[in-house]
């Protein structure tokens, strides 16, 4: 047996994809990334070897041009992170098919396609390590919905409904699991009020930071027996 084949992280360019791609490879795992915006994130992950991909999942076509670049330069994979995702909430005078359109297309059918584009990949990565894992980075509000990011939520309950599908499909080979944060950290831009408000709605009150969701990954990659299931880290949300 090899090792684990390479893994795909997509929005690595920054925040929690960046923190994992950067785990991954201090493992000794090949990592491959998508990112939409040169940052310096991924300028770091090239110089640690990682295989930079920029990819735009907002379109059909941006999705397709990804798919064509990894079936050419690649025939097996030891998993796929689907953790690109856009924080969207319903704002005045926001056209509400375009924002639900947003959501649906990197929530949903970016990680829809490319699972089912790359399941061979997988398959093969599985036969040759014994290693092969898709996760999908959900949210608690998956399944409580939001009041103020109704089309963010509705699609992250969608590819929360993938989990469960594809996991159905790809046993025994291929493990399927979600990982569904809460509150793991903060943007530069949120106001002491709006993080005070927001630690308090978990009985922990803390924003644990992305070593939380390192930690949820790396479990999931080295469990021999979970799949079809959700790791919530929401510091006791669901109680408070
Ligand atoms: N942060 C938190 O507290 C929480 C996070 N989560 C989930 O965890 C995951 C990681 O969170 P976080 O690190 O904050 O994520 P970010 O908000 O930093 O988004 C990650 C990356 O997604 C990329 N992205 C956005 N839209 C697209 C698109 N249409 N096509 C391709 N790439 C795109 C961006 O790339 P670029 O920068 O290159 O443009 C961005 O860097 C996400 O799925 C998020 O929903 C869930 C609950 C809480
Ligand atoms: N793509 C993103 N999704 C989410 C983010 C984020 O920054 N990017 N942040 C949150 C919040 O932390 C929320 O969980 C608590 O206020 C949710 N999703």
């Amino acid at each position: 047996m090899t090792s684990r084949k390479p893994i795909i992280i997509t929005g690595a360019g920054q925040r929690l994809g960046l923190a994992c791609a950067k785990a991954l490879i201090a493992q000794g795992n090949e990592v491959i990334i998508t990112y939409r915006t040169e940052r310096k994130g991924v300028a770091e992950l090239k110089a640690l070897g990682a295989h930079c991909i920029q990819a735009d999942f907002s379109s059909v076509a941006g999705v397709e041009s990804f798919v064509s670049a990894i079936l050419h330069q690649y025939s097996a994979l030891g998993g796929i992170i689907h953790n690109a995702s856009e924080w969207l909430s319903e704002t005045e005078g926001e056209d509400s098919a375009v924002l639900m359109e947003k959501m649906w297309q990197v929530h949903v059918f970016a990680p829809y396609r490319l699972n089912l584009a790359f399941e061979p990949l997988l398959l093969a990565g599985y036969e040759v390590s014994g290693y092969a894992d898709i996760i999908h980075m959900t949210d608690f509000v998956a399944e409580k919905g939001s009041d103020k990011h109704i089309a963010y939520a509705a699609s992250k309950a969608g590819l929360a409904n993938l989990t469960h599908s594809f996991s159905k499909r790809f046993a025994p080979q291929v493990k399927v699991n979600a990982i569904a944060p809460s509150l793991l950290m903060f943007n530069n831009d949120d106001d002491e009020e709006y993080r005070q408000k927001a630690l308090s709605k978990s009985l922990l009150r803390k924003s644990p930071g992305e070593q939380e969701g390192v930690l949820a990954v790396q479990y999931i990659l080295s469990s021999q027996y979970m799949t079809g299931r959700t790791l919530s880290l929401d510091g006791g949300r669901h109680l408070a």
